[in-house]
């Protein structure tokens, strides 16, 4: 049995903890693949953020003629060339996963990479299975960055026919003339955003009777009304069973009106993701996890084990890349300096969704401020209420503010319509920095006639004693 000063399980988030101030700790890195390539380097690079970014804003120009109407500009989308844009994107991708992997492998003379499953046995040790056998390797610090996968729901013949997740469907033959998309999160809705731009006729399929459901709650009533205009979305259902055979895929649902039965070319799969810690049989290492299967943590990134860290999908509440990322700069500091640990800081954690329109969040939503009997105004700002709103002909778009009635700090902030993610940003920062809402309208210029003035105006139109 060999053992390591450190073993990092996982390569996304995992992988960037090493840097010269390890280069004499003897480290192994454990991992088994993700997606169908089994690719080096994690969920956000390979099968995540990245490539559904670089497919979402291909499909933001595919989808331009729509826009040109009403500005009086006649478009028309030709064409769509599928193997160029795929091709194109992981030509990218492939490469900076494989130089990664070769990096760590190669060139790294402390480092030793098993490629395969790695399984708990005892406190800080590990079977690990590669295609040589099986190997038993223990350290005397261990971090799991063993992230999640997506979850087939357990549907009636599932089992017998081809679908899709995220991990598969990027890299498809052909684009199919049709696609069922199952779950209405965020998955779901980038997906539906991608293929029905390049011109997949999409049915959506929701359980409850919102899309985007976890947003605040005009967000998601207003995404839902787009959503029900661009697609065949079909909410309030509940699936009984699924047939298929080469041609495509029938499934079977209970709706409002009775029984019905939806068909397409493709099924893609996006009902939400589990943590890895079922697969690397944390019970045996001792590392207790909650009822969903994430591993437990304190504010440091310690699990219940004494030199087991924990980081990312696998740990957090929040699944998403920005956090993993900075609990693995809060796991590399407390390593590298055990004596003084710092914390993670997880109070305005931003999120967005890359569908169209685009939408983002950061901090409570109108439900969440009522169902914890928070005091809060609000205030709401069309984008068709400001000059670049007008110069785009937006009619959909809005920013919801709510605020502290009596401070003027910002609670929550969500915005849907074009460029969200972005113009989302100063008021995390406001947020983050304590600045009030009357303090940040009118304590600096906001360039005129720009896209940031529906920042501006929402927070104007915050009034509090
Ligand atoms: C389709 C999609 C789009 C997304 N888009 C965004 C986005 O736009 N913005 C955003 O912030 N987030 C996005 N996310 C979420 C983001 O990808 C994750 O939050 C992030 O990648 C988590 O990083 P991680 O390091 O915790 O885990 P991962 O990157 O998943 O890394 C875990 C690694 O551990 C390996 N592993 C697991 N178990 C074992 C084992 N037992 N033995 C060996 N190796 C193992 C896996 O193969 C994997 O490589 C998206 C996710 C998906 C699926
Ligand atoms: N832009 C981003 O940051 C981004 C993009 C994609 C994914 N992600 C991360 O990945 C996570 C997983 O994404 P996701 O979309 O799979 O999960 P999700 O939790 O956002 O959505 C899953 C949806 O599927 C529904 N669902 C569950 N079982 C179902 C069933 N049997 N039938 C129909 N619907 C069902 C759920 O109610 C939910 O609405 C997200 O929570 C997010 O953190 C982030």
């Amino acid at each position: 049995m060999r053992h390591f000063d450190l073993i990092i399980i996982g390569s996304g988030s995992g992988n960037a903890i090493l840097d010269e101030r390890f280069s004499d700790w003897d480290v192994a890195i454990v991992e088994k693949g993700v997606g169908s390539t089994s690719s080096y380097g994690g969920t956000c690079l390979n099968v995540g953020c990245i490539p559904t970014k670089m497919f979402v804003h291909t499909a933001d120009v595919a989808r331009t003629p729509s826009e040109g109407d009403a500005l009086g500009v006649d478009l028309r989308r030709t064409g769509v060339r599928w193997s160029e844009i795929r091709d194109r994107i992981f030509g990218r991708i492939d490469t900076i996963s494989e130089s990664g992997k070769r990096f760590r492998s190669e060139e790294n003379p402390n480092v030793t990479l098993y490629e395969g499953i790695g399984r708990f046995t005892d406190t800080r040790q590990l079977v690990v299975e590669t295609s040589a056998g099986s190997e038993t390797i223990s350290a005397d610090r261990i971090v799991l960055a063993a992230g999640g996968r997506p979850v087939i729901p357990e549907i009636a013949g599932i089992e017998n026919v081809a679908y899709h997740t995220s991990d598969s469907v990027m890299r498809l033959e052909e684009l199919p003339e049709s696609m069922i998309i199952l779950g209405t999160g965020f998955i779901g809705a980038e997906f539906a955003h991608i293929f029905s731009s390049l011109g997949v006729e999409v049915t959506m399929i929701g359980r409850s009777g919102r899309a985007l459901r976890a947003e605040d709650v005009d967000v998601s009533a207003r995404f839902t009304e787009i959503a029900e205009r661009d697609w065949d979305l079909r909410l309030n259902r509940t699936e009984k069973s699924v047939t298929g055979d080469d041609d495509g895929v029938e499934l079977h649902l209970d709706g409002p009106g009775g029984p019905e039965t939806v068909s397409a070319r493709t099924l893609l799969v996006a009902t939400g993701r589990r943590p890895n810690s079922d697969l690397l049989d944390t019970a045996a290492g001792g590392i207790a996890t909650s009822d969903d299967g994430k591993v437990k943590v304190d504010a440091t990134q310690r699990t219940s084990v004494e030199g087991v860290w924990a980081l990312g999908d696998i740990s957090s509440d929040h699944e998403l890349k920005h956090v993993a990322n900075h609990e693995e700069r809060v796991v590399q500091h407390n390593l590298l300096h055990p004596e003084e640990p710092v914390e993670s800081d997880h109070r305005f954690v931003p999120h967005a969704v890359f569908t169209a329109p685009q939408i983002a969040s950061v901090g409570l939503t109108e439900q969440q401020a009522r169902e914890h009997a928070i005091n809060y105004i609000s205030s709401t700002q069309d984008y068709g209420g400001i000059a670049y709103g007008w110069a785009m002909e937006d009619q959909d778009g809005f920013a919801k503010l709510l605020a502290d009635p009596s401070t003027g700090q910002l609670l929550g902030a969500h915005i849907i319509g074009p460029q969200a993610p972005t113009l989302i940003q100063p008021l995390i920062q406001a947020m983050s920095f304590g600045i009030d809402a009357r303090s940040m309208a009118r304590g600096q210029y906001w360039i005129h006639p720009a896209m940031p003035e529906l920042v501006e105006n929402a927070l104007l139109g915050l009034e509090w004693d």
